[in-house]
């Protein structure tokens, strides 16, 4: 199945082979870590050679440093995290204007919240994530990293588009997918490749982003991501995203030109797993273009109401 799947994704037999050969013989990536505050000098890990689009308070480590195994850690000097999700989360660096609300709809366990976070420094941060039992993750680590201030929802996207639409500056959308990149790091995910399993991740992607769409204010953006390599995840949804919703603009990340998918002339981005930066991730970024007056709810009562945790 693997070998039928790579055909469709590349024409080339060698590129083939290649993804084929991380995804069944995997090999180590660096770690990754990105600080909360600043760089501490209590840590002594062996970094290597920042890429020129890193986020800046982003540290690759060489291959074999432990950093979740570091006091530092324990305290929330840093996260860790996979290069990929570093890759996803760039196209956030096109916004120059700090939004007031940054709204990540399928948080756990936080990565990419706190990537926004700290990049974007908004003037709140809404962690959404509507599995139960993953809320705990979430907010541990949002905890531990003392990230504020920040309210943590668990509520089906379509709960959220109907009671605060049109709320958040920056709406992120790290996608549930088949979670086939997970096989590049030697874990599991079972049916991954199967057309049925990724027809179904498929629908909800759509439905997610359609209720995301409801969620962002006039010029405000919306980021999606997975970590699938199926065309028809990531390339195809963000297709019929942009005709469903027209008035959601591709945005160009230049610092990614040469990531740009080979699939689509969309802006899309993708890390292969046969590059040895990571894993594999999907990444595109869209601006609503209706209007630029802010038609923002007043979120604050709904958010005492509603919220799991907070902050404060
Ligand atoms: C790829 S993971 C998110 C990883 C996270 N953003 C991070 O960087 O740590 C996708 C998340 O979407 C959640 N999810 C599952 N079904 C969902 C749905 N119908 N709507 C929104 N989120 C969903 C999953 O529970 C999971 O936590």
């Amino acid at each position: 199945m693997l070998t039928k799947f790579s055909l469709k994704l590349w024409p080339d037999p060698q590129q083939q082979q290649a993804f084929i050969q991380a995804l069944t013989e995997p090999q180590p990536y660096s770690p990754c870590i990105a600080w909360i505050k600043g760089r501490s000098e209590k840590a002594s890990f062996q970094r290597v050679d920042a890429l020129p689009w890193q986020l800046p308070f982003v540290d690759r480590l060489a291959v074999g440093e432990r950093p979740g195994k570091h006091d530092l850690h324990h305290q929330g000097a840093y996260y860790c995290l996979d290069f990929s999700s570093v890759f996803a989360a760039t196209p956030l660096t096109v916004i120059r204007k700090k939004p007031k609300v940054v709204l990540d709809l399928c948080a756990a366990p936080g990565g990419k919240s706190l990537l926004a976070w700290r990049f974007l420094q908004p003037h709140l941060l809404v962690s959404n994530e509507v599995i139960g039992k993953r809320v705990g993750m979430l907010i541990s680590n949002l905890k531990r990293c003392q990230i504020a201030p920040v309210r943590v929802l668990s509520a089906d996207p379509s709960v959220l588009a109907e009671a605060i639409p049109a709320s958040a500056d920056v709406v992120l959308v790290d996608a549930p997918c088949t979670g086939q990149s997970l096989l590049a790091k030697g874990e599991s995910a079972p049916g991954c490749f199967h057309p049925a399993s990724i027809q179904h991740n498929v629908k909800r992607q759509r439905r997610i982003l359609a209720n995301a769409s409801r969620l962002v204010v006039p010029g405000g953006y919306l980021a999606y991501m997975t970590c699938a390599f199926s065309e028809a995840e990531n390339e195809q949804v963000c297709r019929w995203f942009t005709r469903r919703f027209p008035n959601f603009e591709p945005q160009t990340v230049d610092a990614l030109l040469a990531f740009q998918s080979h699939l689509t002339d969309l802006p899309c981005y993708r890390i292969w797993p046969q590059s040895g930066l990571g894993a594999g991730a999907f990444t595109m970024l869209f601006r609503n273009t209706q209007g630029t007056a802010s038609m923002a709810q007043p979120l604050g009562a709904w958010l005492d109401e509603n919220a799991r945790w907070s902050s404060e």
